[in-house]
């Protein structure tokens, strides 16, 4: 019996406080005992000894083939791991983590890792290979592109970049894709990056399809339906209000607006039009969520592989239904995590099912911001946030984080004070828009999100500050809500005995997500199988993600980890771990031999 495994005594077992413990009398460890009908499903193994060996690779049975070894609960597995579609991945005995994790682990320790994840927009500023690395080496676990803008082509070019960076460079950055949504927006402005508008300008918004330039002071509006819509006397809103007209006249397809708000307007920037202080929304609400183009362009996330597709405009759970099975009946390993921006009034009343639907969520606020006043962002954003935590699904808290960074080197004091907040929120991820895709400092606005993450984690962890959420019960089953119960007996022993990392064994991700639920003060290293996990692990709270081959046997399993973690100095003897598996159902408290 190895002597690196601490008992579970019986003060810890009373801290889990769940009666579904029993005290069998496996080794040293303590396990779940579950119902037989359950142990079909996740059987409870208990072995009567435990080796450390001296090489990471002498558990290996070669006699295994390769789909066995990734789909057998109790393969101990072959020498390669074959991932659908992407060929051979990685040797078994090898465990990998991203580079930039590895040299941060090595350098501040665990308890300095970051916790909140970064996002950054991809476009003409870091499209390129050089600039995608840096944005990685600076912290990025998420790279977005949005399809309003671009090209297939470019499109295209970027994900194979990010691909690339990652096989080469040991990156997991994931790819979000954005849907463009039916929402009506203005025209490319004949090929110029912006147009001003003065106060007293007469401007033309029109649906006429224009062959050559665009007649001087002329926008093109994407929806057909836009100048029998509108009324004369309305208010027309872009970008939420960055510019404002009123309208004065309608010729046909022409609308003639008096700018009364002077500004700069964007490429395709977004229309409101607003009548007696309230959003028409009317006929903007009969559009259909995903658009015939959106559509297609979910065909080629699918096709590419793409690990998130975020919807714009959601307004109703039937349509994440509607896509995600969509998904399923596309795409074999049907991994595409789908994300619900809520960017709407409608999204907003229908939030709870939105987001139970979903597998995570975007706090849109650019939108939204121009859908509802702007003071009542600030709450949506937090009861956003908060609905996500409690049905465990990761959220995203977007759009001008850092929007002054787009032209000056530095934040505005403001600025640190909303990313602060929304890291205070414990939001899974932060996410650059305009900043990082056209912005002048790309790399400088992801390095103060970095910062800012980092000192915020840091400051409410030594104060103690975190308000303990109730989490209620979200599982199905009997076996789901085990798992609730382990996670949260697990994250609550790792803060009162200060344990240096929770480590999660899961073939899904979703017992790691279940932890990073529970946002405990320590790191989360979650070990899972296949690279789409660990990519998809990448936007949520806490996670550490690793690919690693295991087995069912809890102890081969930690045993493996540790040497294969030592070797690479990413632990040291006596560091103090809890381990979970969702294969297992069991808590397990130990020191690194
Ligand atoms: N693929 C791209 N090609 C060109 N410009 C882009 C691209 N992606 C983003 N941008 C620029 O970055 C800005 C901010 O990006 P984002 O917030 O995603 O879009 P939007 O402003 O349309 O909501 C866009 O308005 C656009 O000017
Ligand atoms: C993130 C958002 O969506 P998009 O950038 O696609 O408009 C937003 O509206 O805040
Ligand atoms: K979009
Ligand atoms: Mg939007």
């Amino acid at each position: 019996m190895s002597q690196s495994l601490h008992l579970l005594t019986p003060p810890f077992i009373r801290t889990l406080n769940c009666s579904a413990f029993a005290n069998n009398t496996c080794h040293s460890i303590s396990k779940l005992s579950l119902p037989k009908s359950l142990n079909s499903r996740f059987p409870v193994t208990f072995t009567s000894s435990l080796s450390v060996r001296a090489s990471s690779g002498s558990d290996l049975d070669p006699s295994l083939s390769s789909s066995q070894a990734l789909l057998s609960d109790n393969g101990a597995g072959a020498g390669f791991v074959v991932s659908p579609g992407q060929g051979i991945v990685s040797d078994l005995s090898s465990i990998e983590v991203d580079a930039v994790t590895e040299a941060e682990l090595k350098e501040n320790g665990f308890r300095s890792t970051r916790r909140t994840k970064l996002i950054c927009t991809i476009g003409p500023a870091t499209c390129g290979f050089e600039q995608l690395e840096a944005l990685a080496v600076g912290g990025m676990n998420v790279a977005r592109i949005n399809m309003c803008h671009g090209t297939r082509e470019w499109h295209k070019m970027v994900i194979d970049r990010v691909r690339r960076l990652n096989e080469e460079k040991g990156f997991a950055v994931a790819i979000m894709m954005d849907t463009e949504g039916s929402e009506i927006h203005m025209g490319d402005l004949g090929g110029a990056s912006s147009a001003k508008a003065e106060d007293g300008d007469i401007w033309t918004f029109s649906v006429r399809a224009f062959d050559s330039t665009l007649p001087e002071h002329t926008i093109n509006v994407n929806y057909d339906g836009f100048a029998e819509d509108v009324n004369v006397g309305d208010e027309l809103l872009v970008d939420g209000g960055m510019v404002r007209f009123e309208v004065i006249e309608k010729i046909g397809p022409d609308v003639k607006c008096l700018c009364t708000d002077p500004g700069l307007m964007l490429p395709r920037a977004n229309l409101t039009f607003w009548r007696n202080g309230s959003l028409v929304r009317e006929r903007n609400a009969m559009l259909p969520t995903i658009s015939s183009k959106d559509w297609l362009d979910i065909d080629f996330g699918i096709a590419e592989g793409v690990d998130f597709i975020a919807i714009s405009f959601v307004k109703s759970a039937e349509v994440i239904n509607h896509l995600k099975s969509y998904i399923a009946a596309r795409s074999r390993d049907s991994d595409i995590a789908v994300i619900a921006k809520i960017e709407s009034i409608d999204s907003l009343k229908n939030l709870e099912e939105i987001i139970q639907a979903s597998d995570g969520a975007m706090v849109a606020r650019g939108d939204l911001g121009a859908q509802i006043p702007l003071e009542q962002v600030p709450s949506a954003q937090q009861r956003i946030v908060q609905v996500c935590r409690q049905l465990n699904k990761p959220v995203i808290v977007a759009s001008q984080l850092l929007e002054s960074m787009i032209e000056y080197p530095t934040p505005t004091r403001a600025e640190v004070a909303d990313v602060s907040e929304a890291v205070r929120q414990r939001a899974d991820a932060l996410m650059l828009s305009g900043e990082s895709a056209m912005g002048q400092y790309p790399d400088k606005a992801l390095t103060v999100l970095r910062s800012v993450s980092l000192r915020i984690e840091r400051w409410w962890r030594e104060q103690k500050r975190h308000e303990a959420m109730a989490l209620p019960s979200i599982g199905n089953s009997f076996s789901e809500n085990i798992s609730e119960e382990i996670c949260i007996a697990a994250a609550k022993m790792a803060n009162n005995l200060e344990v240096d990392a929770l480590f999660v064994y899961t073939k899904t991700g979703h017992m790691a997500s279940l932890l990073s639920r529970c946002r405990p003060d320590c790191p989360i290293f979650a070990f899972s199988t296949t690279p789409s996990v660990r990519r998809r692990l990448n936007l949520q709270w806490g996670l550490i993600p690793f690919r690693l081959s295991f087995s069912d046997d809890m102890d081969s399993n930690l045993n493996k980890t540790f040497s294969l973690l030592k070797a690479r100095n990413l632990i040291k003897s006596g560091d103090l771990v809890i381990a979970v598996s969702d294969m297992l159902q069991s808590i397990q408290v130990m020191n690194v031999p």
